[in-house]
């Protein structure tokens, strides 16, 4: 029988290819925020995600399933922890790929949320392998950006430092690996979101908008949003197709054998039991990331005395912390929070700072 094919304003995607969104941005951007706003809004569509995260415990599955939405059910949510999907394609993403496609009743769309620190290119190319390409295609990649941490110059090289360096190395990479994995995220986008505008002021946010579009590809689209509220019918259905289209998209490890790793990035999780003092275990967490220049925590806590389970959430000095859900009889109540810093961060300093705070864990 003859594939069907559907026309759009934008192009032609056979009916049979499931259509895949790519949500990147760099830790914190706000990616999760967005999805669960997606879910709360599909409108009945039967989504699939799949969920990577760079650190050893999966926090985002943990929150996108407390969502409870009829749209996603749990085993519709593949969480691939522990590690950047562009360096696991071959093992993890492409195997989950196809678990989901060969169901028999594949999902309508599979949205894939990646690690804040991975690189979008590798695994857009992934949906040129024989097996993908003629099951799924690339509907768009959508790049969230922290406007408060642009604004703040987070992503940008600091030219002083850099001619210092470089006096003293005349190597050196001349950016930072932040400032390169913003250029790395916006360079495969389809399409941006500038989140966290609510963070910026006014007259900011033009700013920031143009230190983005100038890492954009020609013609890309930038949305202003808080806290990930995108309309879902601006979101999916880009028909983009990036697999077909990765020439104009630039990476850094262009012509590098593709192999890349990110050395430049490490994390670690402290744990502990139940907390008795939350106030002195924001206060520490607040001056640790201060003094140790921490990019992101986040994990479950578990507060003496109560029984809800406590998201704690920073991004760079901004803590966040709500009860999500009460903790199950069956679970375990204890405390996990992932530190995440670049190369040479202190874990063991961190960790000690911690340690008085985090309560004993009973393992
Ligand atoms: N003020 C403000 N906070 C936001 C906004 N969007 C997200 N946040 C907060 O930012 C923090 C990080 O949001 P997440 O959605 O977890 O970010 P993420 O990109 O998934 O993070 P990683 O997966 O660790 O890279 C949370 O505390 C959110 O509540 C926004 O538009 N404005």
């Amino acid at each position: 029988m003859p594939r069907r094919a559907k026309s759009t304003a934008r192009g032609r995607l056979p009916l049979s290819k499931v259509p895949t969104t790519v949500i990147t941005g760099f830790l914190g951007a706000g990616k999760t925020t967005l999805i669960r706003h997606l879910l709360q809004n599909a409108h009945g569509r039967r989504l699939a995600l799949i969920i990577n995260e760079f650190g050893d415990v999966g926090v985002d599955g943990e929150l996108v399933k407390g969502c409870n939405e009829d749209s996603c059910p749990e085993d519709d949510i593949v969480e691939l922890a522990n590690g950047c999907i562009c360096c696991t394609v071959a093992d993890d993403f492409l195997p989950t790929m196809m678990k989901l496609l060969d169901r028999p009743n594949p999902p309508e769309h599979i949205i894939i949320e990646t690690s804040g620190l991975a690189l979008p290119k590798p695994l857009v190319k992934a949906f040129q392998w024989p097996d993908i390409r003629t099951r799924a295609t690339v509907d768009g990649v959508v790049a969230l950006i922290d406007a408060d941490a642009v604004a703040a110059g987070r992503f940008a090289t600091d030219e002083a430092a850099l001619a210092a360096a470089r006096a003293a190395d005349p190597m050196l990479d001349h950016e930072s690996p932040l400032e390169e994995l913003f250029e790395e995220q916006l360079g495969c986008a389809d399409m941006v979101v500038l989140n966290k505008t609510d963070l910026v002021e006014a007259g900011e946010v033009e700013r920031v908008e143009r230190i983005v579009a100038s890492e954009t590809r020609p013609g890309v689209k930038i949305i202003r949003a808080n806290h990930g509220a995108v309309d879902i019918a601006a979101l999916l259905g880009i028909v983009a197709a990036a697999e077909d289209d990765l020439d104009s998209r630039k990476s850094h490890i262009d012509g590098l054998d593709e192999d890349h790793d990110h050395d430049d990035f490490e994390s670690f999780v402290a744990a502990g039991g139940e907390v008795t003092d939350l106030d002195a275990l924001l206060e520490r967490l607040g001056a640790l990331i201060t003094q140790h220049d921490v990019l992101r925590i986040k994990g479950m806590v578990a507060v003496a005395g109560k029984p809800g389970r406590l998201v704690v959430q920073a991004v760079g000095p901004r803590i966040q912390h709500f009860y999500d859900r009460a903790w199950a009889p069956s679970e375990e109540r204890r405390t996990q929070l992932v530190v995440i810093g670049q190369k040479g961060l202190d874990r063991q300093a961190i960790k000690s700072g911690l340690a008085l705070v985090l309560g004993a864990s009973a393992a």
